[in-house]
């Protein structure tokens, strides 16, 4: 008799547990509630994205018809006015192309990865509300309340006796009726056929296509061959399988589960597939072993590109094989980019990445650490950045040029230009306390409409005291590390780079990597893209992508040096491999000429810089050959300068310095593929030996390569031969 109350609450004690597991493992929400939740997000989101693209749609087609009928009444537009109009035109095509690419919302085919991990965050969810009793009893215990650990015990035991023998039912919820209305097609009508449940596809599964072969490369060989399938007509899924378990990511015998048809293409193919659980294989993995992989499947590194799917689990990759290298070609930025920019909303165009998206820079949530070695292509993303703000009228942009005469180009159209060696540390340590001083004007403001952060009222960026105001600081080392001033600067971008953001000031630092501790740990965490050129080294590369990104796979010392402009992206926690756009040429001239009419009155004109050497009249005779073994920046500057708008006043130019200016104008557009010396005197028409001297002089002076030409060695062979 007495045996009987003990194993009746033994029972219900074993209920009640199995209960609470059941519930606390997320074992009540069904597989379909998941499902639907996640795309049910995902449908919001796309909804989202069309309403927002419609806007801006209307926005410019507005802008558009306004600047129509001024033309109309006026009989003309002004050059910023035109530079608008097209603006805006450009800015409509684009949002209606993104209407066009958006399309109707379709239910995708989900990872079941993704439902197994929504379940696991409700499970992780739960068991911390169940841990919260069992912690209170504890702490009250502690705390002097003996009492409340044998109470709960005994209330456990009723309890449990309460219950007895009568199991749960240890259901899973359907979805509710309405739910399922408010999605529509993600989930079986109840009563018809089951719901479509992410299933993996597989080769050959009913209704898909079968998987296409693996194309194959012969080392050395330009393309593909499509339709010839790896060892002897082995399909994808055991092709990657064999690779990955060769370069041990997995164990051999085990397969990745493909998770949509493959894309196969003349460029290339890509396919999106799942690593096999319970091997301890995840993306890093892969990306670490790439070199090894792409032996493995007939590619190099360079034409492997393996990344993780955004929104999946760690084991879910996206990998494609090229032709050829996605980055061999520089893409060039054209004015039509930049046209009509908006660097709060939509961005600034910097970069593209394998599949040839186009990366933008949205100051609303950036701020940028960009390294690399020298010559690895940093100012040309400055450039970029710089040009894109500068267009902009809402911005105001501070630029201070660690290696003067880095930047010089952009020094009489940004709002302050630091450049001085003797001065610029100072400069910029005051400017930046300016800075950090207003952020506290800038809350103030922020709290009297009730918001913490410009973020939450676009409308207001730009307005009076919410300006951006955008810091560039090439060369940071010039800054941080200088004696005097170093600690003061670098106080003050601590502040910033924590607060900045939120009351729309925004830093851009860049900087070579040689000299450690060139920044504060407390800047470099609170910057949210670093951004990786070149590296000579993986401890290099570390320094900007953060501590062990090398041993997880991510170095820019494997990049190749001769790319320049190919970076590490690390940005949302993702690294992304992508190469910056070149502007230049005709394209940054026009640029420069919508800036110009864009800040016709700038508010805080920048101070002309002094030459180092000499003085700069416009347009001064070239130095002489013989002279100098460094380049006089001042003279080129100041020629670059004036060459776009006409010289004003009375001046009388000698035909000679108008040919070396157009020269000059022609080596520049012609960038990094250089320009014979042949061609380049039919394009200025000038004598050929004329023009081997001039090229002559050029090269000793450094100044073909500040043109961002390729080394004079092209020039002097070119020279010789003729
Ligand atoms: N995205 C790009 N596409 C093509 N060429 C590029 C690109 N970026 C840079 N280059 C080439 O590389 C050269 C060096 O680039 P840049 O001056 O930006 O390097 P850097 O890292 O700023 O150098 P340093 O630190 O020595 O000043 C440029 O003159 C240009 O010829």
């Amino acid at each position: 008799m007495s045996q009987r109350p003990a194993r009746r609450t033994r029972s219900g004690a074993r209920h009640l547990a199995l209960f609470l597991a059941h519930w606390a493992g997320g074992h009540t929400v069904s597989n379909e509630e998941l499902l639907r939740r996640i795309i049910k997000q995902r449908a919001d989101a796309h909804q989202e994205a069309l309403e927002e693209h419609r806007r801006l749609v209307l926005k410019a087609h507005k802008k558009a018809t306004k600047l129509h009928r001024i033309a109309e009444e006026d009989g003309g537009l002004t050059p910023a006015a035109k530079a608008e109009l097209k603006a805006a035109t450009n800015e409509a095509e684009r949002h209606t192309a993104a209407l066009r690419a958006l399309g109707e919302f379709t239910v995708p085919a989900l990872d079941p990865g993704q439902v197994r991990h929504r379940r696991r965050r409700i499970a992780a969810a739960r068991c911390a509300v169940l841990a919260a009793p069992a912690a209170g009893i504890t702490a009250a215990t502690v705390a002097g309340a003996w009492w409340t650990g044998p109470t709960a015990a005994v209330l456990g035991v009723l309890t449990s006796w309460a219950r007895g023998p009568q199991a749960f039912d240890l259901t899973v919820r359907p979805v509710p009726a309405d739910l399922i209305a408010e999605t529509p097609m993600v989930l079986a009508v109840p009563g018809a056929a089951p719901a479509p449940v992410v299933a993996p596809v597989v080769a050959a599964a009913a209704g898909l296509p079968p998987v296409p072969p693996m194309p194959t490369t012969a080392p050395g060989t330009a393309g593909f061959a499509p339709g010839t399938a790896v060892e002897g007509g082995q399909d994808l899924v055991p092709a990657l399988s064999k690779a990955l378990g060769a370069c041990r990511v997995i164990p051999r015998g085990t397969q990745v589960t493909l998770l949509a048809a493959p894309e196969v293409t003349a460029e290339r193919w890509t396919a999106v597939v799942r690593l096999p659980d319970d091997t301890g294989a995840t993306v890093d993995h892969v990306v670490a072993a790439r070199k090894n992989l792409g032996g493995e499947l007939g590619l190099d590194r360079a034409r492997l590109h393996v990344e993780q799917v955004a929104g999946a689990d760690d084991k879910t990759l996206r990998v494609s094989g090229f032709t050829t290298d996605p980055f061999a070609r520089p893409r060039l930025c054209t004015v039509e980019m930049l046209g009509g920019v908006d660097v709060w909303e939509q961005g600034i165009p910097v970069a593209f990445d394998a599949f040839g998206r186009l990366l933008y820079l949205r100051l609303r949530d950036v701020s940028i650490l960009l390294g690399g070695s020298s010559r690895s292509g940093k100012g040309a993303v400055l450039r970029l950045i710089i040009a894109g703000c500068l267009l902009d009228s809402r911005v105001r942009l501070h630029l201070a040029d660690g290696k003067h005469p880095g930047q010089y180009r952009w020094s009489l159209l940004a709002d302050s230009y630091i450049y001085d060696p003797d001065k610029r540390a100072k400069q910029l340590a005051k400017r930046l306390e300016a800075l950090v001083a207003e952020m506290g004007e800038r809350a103030g403001r922020l709290a009297a409409v009730g918001v913490e952060s410009l973020a939450e009222r676009p409308d207001l960026v730009g307005t009076e005291g919410l300006t951006l105001e955008v810091v560039v600081v090439d060369e940071v080392s010039a800054f941080t590390l200088d004696a005097k001033y170093g600690k003061r600067i670098t106080k003050a971008l601590i502040e910033l780079a924590a607060r900045g953001l939120a009351f729309g000031i925004v830093l851009i630092l860049a900087t070579q990597l040689s000299t450690a501790g060139v920044l504060d740990r407390l800047v470099t965490s609170n910057v949210v893209w670093r951004w990786c050129m070149y590296a000579t080294g993986a401890d290099e590369s570390n320094t900007i992508l953060g501590k062990g990104m090398a041993g997880r796979g991510y170095s820019a010392h494997l990049l190749d040096p001769e790319q320049r402009g190919s970076g590490l992206l690390l940005a949302e926690g993702r690294v992304s491999t992508v190469r910056s756009l070149w502007l230049d040429g005709d394209d940054m001239t026009a640029v420069q000429d919508m800036i110009r009419a864009l800040r016709a009155e700038p508010t805080t004109p920048a101070p002309p810089p002094a030459p180092a050497q000499a003085p700069v009249p416009a347009p001064s005779p070239a130095p002489t050959g013989e002279a100098v073994a460094e380049a006089d920046w001042s003279v080129l500057d100041g020629w670059l300068e004036q060459a776009a708008p006409p010289v004003p006043g009375p001046a009388r130019v000698p035909a000679g310095a108008l040919q070396r200016l157009r020269a000059l104008e022609v080596i520049r557009q012609a960038g990094p593929d250089g320009i014979k010396r042949a061609a380049l005197a039919d394009a200025v028409g000038a004598a050929a030996t004329t023009v081997g001297g001039w090229l002559k002089e050029w090269t000793v002076q450094g100044v073909i390569e500040a043109l961002g030409s390729p080394p004079h060695t092209r020039y002097a062979a070119t020279d010789g031969s003729q």
